[in-house]
């Protein structure tokens, strides 16, 4: 079964507070989003392995590392873009790839309307991003997309869980870890996360 991490951290508490009140504004919504999405990759990048490499210092020779695999993110549009640029400052040389997905309103199904991958993905770690796991369909969804092309070694960070979603990515892709800043109660009767932070891409984007 997968690990789900929750991550307690003062700075990504103080900053999920600022995008779950409704008077934030888009602008520093956007920011915060993006710099919870740095906040996270710092704190679940600890494990990530690393291969000797010597390099010459001004001074003289010295024994460092360098990671030992590269990393693709790949955003689940649109929301998950909002992440992106934060977990790019952290890790600039990461490739990025992109899956579009949209939740029908009414089934709360997903729906593909766009994959694009960099060729060397099948080598690389691959953090799938996307702000909300509510049903968890999206998520679940996008992994698929990625295993249907041989991609596996793959974690899900998100900012806003709810025990619905968990359930699902673990019953559905048990090998994927799932890292989120925040565990929330439930879904409503509309699939929306209580207590949540509302319509993600909506807010990013100022499409409501
Ligand atoms: O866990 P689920 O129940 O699948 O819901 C989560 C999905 O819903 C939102 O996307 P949405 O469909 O609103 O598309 P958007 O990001 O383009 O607004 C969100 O960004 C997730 O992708
Ligand atoms: O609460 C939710 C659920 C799905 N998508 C969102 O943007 N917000
Ligand atoms: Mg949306």
């Amino acid at each position: 079964m997968s690990k789900v991490v929750v991550l307690n951290h003062p700075l990504i508490d103080h900053k999920m507070t600022i995008i779950r009140d409704k008077n934030t504004g888009s602008k520093q919504f956007r920011e915060s989003v993006s710099e919870i999405g740095g906040l996270i990759t710092y704190e679940i990048s600890r494990d990530f392995e690393t291969v000797p490499k010597v390099v010459e210092s001004p001074v003289c020779r010295v024994d460092g590392f360098e990671l030992a695999k590269k990393i693709v993110i790949v955003p689940i549009l649109r929301a998950g873009l909002g992440m992106v640029d934060g977990i790019h400052d952290m890790i600039p040389h990461a490739k990025i790839g992109h899956i579009g997905l949209y939740r029908d309103e009414e089934t709360l199904q997903p729906h593909t309307y766009y994959a694009k991958f960099p060729t060397d993905i099948k080598e690389s770690l691959v953090l799938v991003v996307d702000p909300m796991l509510a049903t968890g369909g999206s998520a679940s969804a996008a992994i698929t997309i990625l295993k249907d092309r041989g991609i596996y070694n793959i974690r899900y960070v998100g900012l806003v869980g709810t025990p619905e979603g968990i359930k699902k990515l673990q019953e559905d892709h048990p090998d994927v870890d799932i890292y989120l800043a925040a565990l929330d109660s439930h879904l409503n009767e509309e699939g929306y996360i209580v207590p949540g932070l509302g319509d993600c891409g909506d807010r990013l984007f100022g499409t409501k």
